[in-house]
């Protein structure tokens, strides 16, 4: 399917490539690809990681889904139509940001398989790392970070993830992390190991002035 409704427009090859960027900044660029419930630690979690790899000297940046929906996505609501177009352009974001050599963490809900399986496709294979933020609800309910679950128990939030709108687990994401049992700081280990096996960045000590 395609979504475009531009005509006569023609792709401008850039002289640069992602290749000469990823050079420059001496490290492969990725998507790392949070998803989960509301609650379960998405954003912290990305956060974390992206502390972590700044102290390594790697360029990074989060998209982080409250954030974003302030501003690129301020005209979507939480229906199903509007969640689906939410990660469609979020795909794009963080496809036009590892295209930068910079490596891409996005904190998003995104319940629906197809649409992270689509934002997968947009990149080589290899490139897009599926990490679930596995956290019972119950849990999540309880941290009630925000108020939400509160508000929506009460009715005051219709179609919230997990009550009232679906939330389709990863069946085989590079990464679960349960954030239920592990600490904030086992997670960010379980995420630097995987980027270190796979060959993302280096296996390196942080510098001793980086806590
Ligand atoms: N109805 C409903 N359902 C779920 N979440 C809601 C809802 N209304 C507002 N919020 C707040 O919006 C944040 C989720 O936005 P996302 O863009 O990540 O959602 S989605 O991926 O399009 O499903 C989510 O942030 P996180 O708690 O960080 O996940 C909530 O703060
Ligand atoms: N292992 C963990 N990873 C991430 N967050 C954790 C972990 N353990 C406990 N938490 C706590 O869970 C809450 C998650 O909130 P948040 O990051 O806003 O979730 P989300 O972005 O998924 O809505 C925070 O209060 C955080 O301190």
């Amino acid at each position: 399917m395609t979504t475009t409704k531009s005509t006569n427009t023609v792709w401008h090859h850039a002289t640069i490539t992602r290749a000469d960027r990823e050079k420059l900044h001496q490290h492969k660029s990725v998507i790392i690809w949070f998803t989960g419930l509301s609650g379960s630690g998405k954003s912290t979690l990305a956060h974390a990681v992206e502390d972590y790899l700044h102290k390594m000297g790697i360029s990074t940046f989060v998209l982080d889904g409250d954030n974003v929906r302030h501003g690129l996505c301020s005209d979507l609501t939480f229906s199903d139509d509007d969640r689906v177009e939410n990660i469609r352009r979020i795909g794009e974001v963080a496809k036009l940001i590892i295209e930068s050599g910079v490596i891409t963490l996005t904190a998003f809900i995104s319940p629906f398989k197809s649409d992270r399986n689509a934002a997968r496709s947009l990149v080589p294979h290899g490139d897009f790392i599926e990490i679930y933020c596995q956290c019972p609800i119950e849990t999540c309910e309880k941290r009630d970070v925000k108020g939400l679950y509160k508000k929506a128990r009460a009715g005051e939030i219709p179609f919230f993830t997990g009550i009232d709108s679906p939330y389709e687990a990863p069946e085989k994401p590079e990464l679960a992390v349960n954030t239920h049992d592990q600490s904030l700081a086992e997670s960010v280990r379980c995420v630097i190991n995987l980027l270190i096996d796979r060959g993302i960045i280096k296996d390196t000590p942080l510098p001793d002035d980086a806590d």
